[in-house]
């Protein structure tokens, strides 16, 4: 098995499919699965699939497919499913709301475990079951609370003085929705999430017939 370092970016990112759909066939209670099945599952490639498992050591026999809890298990491990991760969210607008509202509902292992914002009529409310705090208090609690990572969803005037502070307190990844690009040190990782960028990716990939 490779270190978690070494493995491509793509198959990581492709983990998360592979053990959702193992959780739904162990909860129906199927044990075995074959890289054909899984592949029209997951709709990734047999090959790519047998690819990324290889990354993890031989996982599947020849002619008899993949045990299922095994694997589940072994994916478990990998995507440290065991560990709750608290998240923070900065910016409970509309977004924000919509955000704390879903709160990662199919995930075991995260959770936005607090929010933060300016406006009084909504500082010291609980929204969706979390509690909402102000921002003079968010240093503090996430170092209380231990948490590393936070999604942002503030306007973006004050996407940035809201990094320096997230950076300050030792967060170590941003969940950016805001639309502008955000300076950050070495050690913290931005990952931008634009809906109207994935949706005119969409438009221009049927547009242009590129599958
Ligand atoms: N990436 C996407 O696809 C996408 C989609 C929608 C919105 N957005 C972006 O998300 C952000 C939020 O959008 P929205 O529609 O929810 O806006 P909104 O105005 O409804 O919410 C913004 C919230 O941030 C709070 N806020 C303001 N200044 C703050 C500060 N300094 N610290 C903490 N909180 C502060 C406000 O009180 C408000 O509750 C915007 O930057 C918007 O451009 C991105």
């Amino acid at each position: 098995m490779k270190p978690a370092n070494e493995i491509p970016k793509a198959t990581a990112r492709r983990l998360p499919i592979y053990y959702r759909y193992l959780r739904y066939l162990n909860d129906a209670g199927k044990t075995r699965i074959s890289s054909t099945e899984l592949s029209e599952a997951v709709k990734v490639d047999s090959a790519t699939i047998r690819r990324d498992f290889s990354y993890f050591g031989a996982l599947g026999k020849r002619g008899y497919g993949y045990e299922v809890e095994y694997l589940l298990d072994f994916f478990s491990k990998t995507l440290n499913q065991d560990n709750l991760t608290n998240v923070a969210l900065i910016g409970v607008g509309k977004l924000g709301q919509a955000l704390l509202n879903y709160n990662f509902h199919l995930s075991n292992n995260v959770r936005i475990s607090a929010a933060f914002d300016v406006k009084p009529d909504i500082v010291g409310k609980i929204v969706s079951g979390v509690p909402v705090y102000p921002m003079e208090e968010m240093i503090g609690q996430l170092r209380i609370q231990q948490i590393d990572v936070a999604i942002l969803t503030v306007p973006q005037e004050v996407a940035q003085t809201a990094t320096n502070k997230l950076a300050e307190a030792g967060v170590r990844g941003i969940m950016n929705f805001t639309p502008i690009r955000l300076s950050v040190p070495e050690n913290v990782r931005i990952q931008n999430v634009d809906l109207t960028n994935e949706l005119q990716t969409l438009i221009y990939f049927l547009d242009n017939d590129i599958s």
